[in-house]
């Protein structure tokens, strides 16, 4: 059965939203809507929607522009600082010229306090500029993030059940490790484009007042500087290109072999999984080595085109120069010429290694939804549960040359009346399931509720009246309290409502023998539970969102027989009161709905309850319509 929540579970807990929530309220966050971001944070809409709902992929560096731009105030402070550092500088470099025509003390000891000063608003002012200039890209990567996976979030559940080729764990790498890669990128190209062109342009300055001749000789290296950072630029981001591959492989196959560890355990497996660990990691180690190798190697050959040029001006100034004050101060001048152009072959390297990263990111928010909320969509305050679906046809993917999953199919559905629904594996059930939670539209023909069809009801009002609970029970880590109470989680979780679910989840049983009773932690997905505490925890859940319509998936997993009583007492009382949807693989629960309905190559036909009692029972369980797993009453 397919999740609703599917995207936040390997990536979201409870702990996690909570530590936004604090960290939003540090920032002085605006939690209106979500992403919250602060005043200053507060970023505009259109431009970042701009950006990030385009199904055009724009170049990396328009995708980060809006939100670097909205971090203006910041990097000006940063761009301040650096002017005042270079102004200093630019005060140094003739100040160490006249040491040498220094005669006496007195001047000696001025001189030398001057620089003195003059080299600590320097390092003031740099620190001020770094940590400045840190925090824009850091907080302008913390808004790509959240935006990011807001977006990830309202993908369509195609994208998250492979249709897209891409793994949960890949998704979760681009949003962690890459999006800090891209505050690497961002800081080292603010920390240039102003800053090391003020240096540049500083010491350039003094070099031409100084020499002419000489400073136009110095300026031939440049072209030759530039040729040799373009060339090792390109290969740099074709190797980061491929380390990001191959990290990413690792973290999706990590995401997918953990959770299942209980199952690899099981079979004995853990040597092939070792295997097939190492095969990726000697992957990323060779990508990853070649990709430091290239980034080490660019400042060294950068370094020895600038100090050869550097050699020869200095032997011509020597042989030419007349006033041995000038020359140092020149000299120091093309010394000092280093660290900016340095700074700026980084920060193209820096842009040539985070453009791959940039780019998968980006790739994540940019999408056309297929599942698309109309403007003119309404909340609807309450449903009395009545459901239609009327001549729906459906298949995955968009290409004719998929097969129909459901086939003109019609179902009324009274409201408060339970039906169950059987047939083979791969019948179409959960497919007919996930069009009612429209997780995809179907192909044709209408679903209404409460004769609303609901495409013209909001997605968050139709989610809100239709609950489900699925076979494979999905609990984050978080409290008891916080798993049941889910839905108000980001606002207050009402306790006695917590409780009162609970209770008729015949779950405050097992919860007041816990330690922490409701505040327990239940670990990562519900493990520290038990199967069958994890049902009645999931059972409190839907009970405490009491919605109009419920979905349920009955889950087959063996529970022993106290177990399964008091899971199945908790979802008879569950089932009272509201409209039920049960995808039923037992007898027992097929004969608790009113009707039954098989559904069987997208092809819907109602079936007596008589005839599952009777003979037709194993011919049914025989072509896997039910269990033969079954006590017959
Ligand atoms: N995301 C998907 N993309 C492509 N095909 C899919 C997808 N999900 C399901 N299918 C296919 O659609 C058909 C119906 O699947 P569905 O999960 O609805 O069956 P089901 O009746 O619920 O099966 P089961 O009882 O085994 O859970 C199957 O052939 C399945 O392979």
């Amino acid at each position: 059965m397919i999740l609703v929540v599917l995207p936040l579970s390997n990536s979201s807990s409870f702990s996690l939203l909570k530590c936004r929530q604090k960290e939003s309220n540090r920032f002085n966050l605006i939690t209106t809507s979500n992403p919250p971001f602060t005043k200053r944070d507060r970023l505009k809409p259109s431009k970042f929607n701009s950006v990030s709902c385009s199904l055009k992929l724009p170049s990396s560096l328009d995708s980060v522009k809006p939100y670097v731009q909205s971090e203006w105030k910041t990097i000006a402070q940063g761009w301040i600082c650096s002017a005042v550092s270079v102004y200093s500088l630019s005060n140094i470099v003739p100040g160490l010229g006249k040491f040498t025509a220094v005669m006496n003390i007195e001047t000696l000891k001025q001189q030398g306090l001057l620089i003195g000063l003059l080299f600590l608003v320097r390092l003031v002012s740099n620190y001020l500029q770094q940590s400045f200039l840190w925090e824009a890209s850091l907080r302008s990567v913390y808004k790509m993030r959240v935006c990011v996976f807001e977006r990830v979030l309202q993908r369509n559940l195609g994208f998250f059940e492979g249709g897209s080729g891409k793994s949960v764990g890949d998704i979760a790498y681009r949003i962690t490790a890459e999006a800090s890669d891209v505050a690497d990128t961002i800081y080292a190209l603010l920390n240039t484009v102003v800053p090391s062109s003020l240096q540049l342009l500083a010491m350039a300055t003094q070099m031409l007042s100084i020499s002419p001749v000489l400073s136009l000789v110095s300026a031939m290296v440049i072209p030759l500087m530039v040729f040799v950072n373009a060339y090792f630029g390109e290969e740099l981001r074709e190797t980061s290109n491929k380390a990001n591959f191959s990290i990413a492989a690792i973290s999706s196959y990590l995401n997918e072999v953990l959770p299942s560890i209980l199952f690899v355990k099981a079979n004995n497996t853990e040597h092939i999984e070792c295997i097939r660990f190492n095969t990726l990691a000697h992957k990323d180690l060779n990508e990853r080595l070649n990709k430091k190798k290239i980034k080490a190697l660019i400042p060294h050959i950068v370094q020895l085109t600038f100090f050869g040029g550097l050699l020869l001006i200095f032997i011509g100034s020597l042989v030419t120069a007349s006033d041995l004050s000038s020359v140092i101060s020149f000299i120091t001048s093309l010394v000092l010429l280093i660290d900016p152009i340095q700074d700026v072959g980084k920060a193209y390297n820096e842009l040539k290694q985070g453009e791959p990263a940039i780019e998968r990111l980006f790739q994540l928010s940019s999408f056309k939804s297929k599942v698309v909320e109309d403007i003119k969509e309404v909340d609807v305050e309450y449903v009395s549960g009545e459901v239609k679906f009327a001549d729906v046809s459906f298949r995955y993917g968009d290409g004719d040359d998929m097969p129909l999953v459901l086939n003109k199919l019609d179902l009324h559905i009274k409201a408060g009346e339970t039906i169950a629904l059987v047939g083979p594996s791969g019948g179409g059930k959960t497919t007919l399931v996930k069009l009612l939670l429209r997780l995809y539209d179907p192909l044709c023909g209408r679903i209404l509720i409460d004769n609303h069809d609901i495409q013209s009801i909001s997605l968050r009002s139709l989610r809100t009246h239709v609950g489900l609970v699925t076979q494979d029970t999905t609990l984050f880590s978080g409290t008891i309290a916080e798993n049941i109470g889910y839905m108000d989680m980001m606002n207050k979780i009402d306790m006695e409502r917590v409780k009162k679910a609970a209770e008729i989840a015949n779950a405050v049983e097992f919860i007041q023998t816990l330690s922490q009773g409701y505040a327990t932690n239940v670990g990562p997905r519900g493990s520290l539970l038990s199967g069958g505490q994890k049902q009645r925890v999931a059972i409190a859940r839907a009970l405490y969102q009491n919605p109009s319509i419920l979905v349920m998936d009955e889950a087959t997993s063996a529970l022993d027989t106290k177990s399964e009583m008091l899971v199945r007492q908790a979802l008879q009382r569950l089932m009272k009161n509201r409209t039920v949807i049960v995808i039923a693989h037992r007898l027992e629960t097929v004969l608790m709905a009113e009707r039954v309905f098989c559904l069987n190559d997208g092809k819907l036909e109602e079936i007596s309850r008589s005839s599952l009692m009777g003979g037709q029972h194993d011919s049914l369980a025989s072509s896997g319509v039910v269990s033969s797993d079954v006590i017959v009453l």
